[in-house]
């Protein structure tokens, strides 16, 4: 059975009438990189923060690897990006690191490790004033990744940043993970979460709406095929999917739920009914139309941007 990182149950914040967070209970895996997605204001910073010890849930718990959240012995295995790191503006990448490192009783050595990590040694000298948003996003990474944490927390680490930024962060995660760390990584951007996180918990108006892998989220992909004649495909074509598993999209095509891996096979049993075709598709859900068919809400309601 896999490790979980993260437990939490019934996890609830309530600030005055408003409630923040709803009866939460999601889980983390050991290794893997979670997106807690959800649009502005949905609960994610909340939840992290009752994850984290920083604020008290008002009901249910949250255990982080095994033991009550914000235990210190606790709080000390966990690396968090939140809101953005405070740094010293006039010092440069390493000393700003090597003061926070020296807090936490680390050698300096595990200052230049988190630097190389986060591809910022070869600027570690400059002052961290002169930083681009994304390496002083990066600073904050390797800042969240002195002493190995088992979780590495992070809080919307591309926002604000342009796309170059934003790529670099995504790879940047996506490298910690092959390194085998647990991720979790709050966003409101689907195309990115899609991109990097191996499971993904959907949170909307402080409850969560679905915990599932990216790939189960977005539902089996289907074929989209144009043939004529359309009867005759219809008819072979329901054969192999069942009546139910064939619809007619728009005037031309025709959706069938079958994988990708059968295309080759409807193809070889339409031609060999004498039927013409046109073209085949793989046609496969975003995230984001997962996410949407959940919320019933348009982009411009959640303000998700993808
Ligand atoms: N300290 C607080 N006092 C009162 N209300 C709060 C407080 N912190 C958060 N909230 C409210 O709780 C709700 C959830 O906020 P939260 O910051 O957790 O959302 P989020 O999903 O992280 O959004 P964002 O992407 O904008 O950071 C919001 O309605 C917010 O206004």
């Amino acid at each position: 059975m896999k490790e979980l990182v993260v437990e939490t149950d019934g996890l609830t914040k309530r600030y005055g009438e408003r409630l923040a967070v709803d009866r939460v209970s999601m889980t983390v895996e050991r290794g893997e990189v979670y997106g807690f997605l959800g649009p502005n204001g949905a609960g994610k910073t909340t939840t992290l923060r009752m994850m984290l010890g920083l604020i008290r849930p008002t009901a249910g718990s949250a255990s982080v690897l095994g033991r009550p959240a914000g235990r210190p012995e606790v709080t000390a295995r966990i690396g968090a990006l939140i809101e953005g790191p405070g740094f010293y503006p006039y010092l440069n990448g390493r000393d700003n690191l090597r003061t926070m490192a020296r807090y936490q009783g680390l050698p300096n050595a595990e200052v230049d490790r988190v630097l190389e990590m986060v591809d910022l040694a070869d600027r570690a000298k400059d002052a961290f004033k002169g930083y681009s948003l994304g390496m002083k996003q990066r600073l904050g990474v390797a800042c969240a990744m002195l002493g190995s944490p088992d979780l590495l927390v992070l809080d919307e680490p591309t926002n604000g940043l342009d796309p170059a930024g934003m790529a670099d962060m995504r790879a940047l995660v996506v490298a910690l993970a092959e390194a085998g760390q647990t991720v979790i990584l709050s966003s409101h951007i689907l195309a990115e979460v899609q991109e990097i996180c191996d499971r993904v918990g959907v949170i909307n108006q402080g409850r969560l709406l679905r915990e599932s892998t990216v790939a189960e989220l977005r539902g089996a992909a289907t074929l989209r095929i144009r043939a004529t004649p359309e009867d005759t495909a219809l008819a072979v074509l329901m054969r192999m999917a069942g009546d139910e598993g064939v619809r007619r999209v728009g005037n031309e095509s025709l959706e069938v739920d079958l994988p990708a891996s059968a295309a080759p096979e409807v193809v070889r049993q339409l031609v060999s009914r004498s039927v013409d075709v046109h073209q085949v598709t793989v046609a496969e859900r975003s995230l984001e139309d997962a996410f949407f068919e959940m919320t019933g809400t348009t982009s411009t309601e959640q303000e998700l941007v993808s």
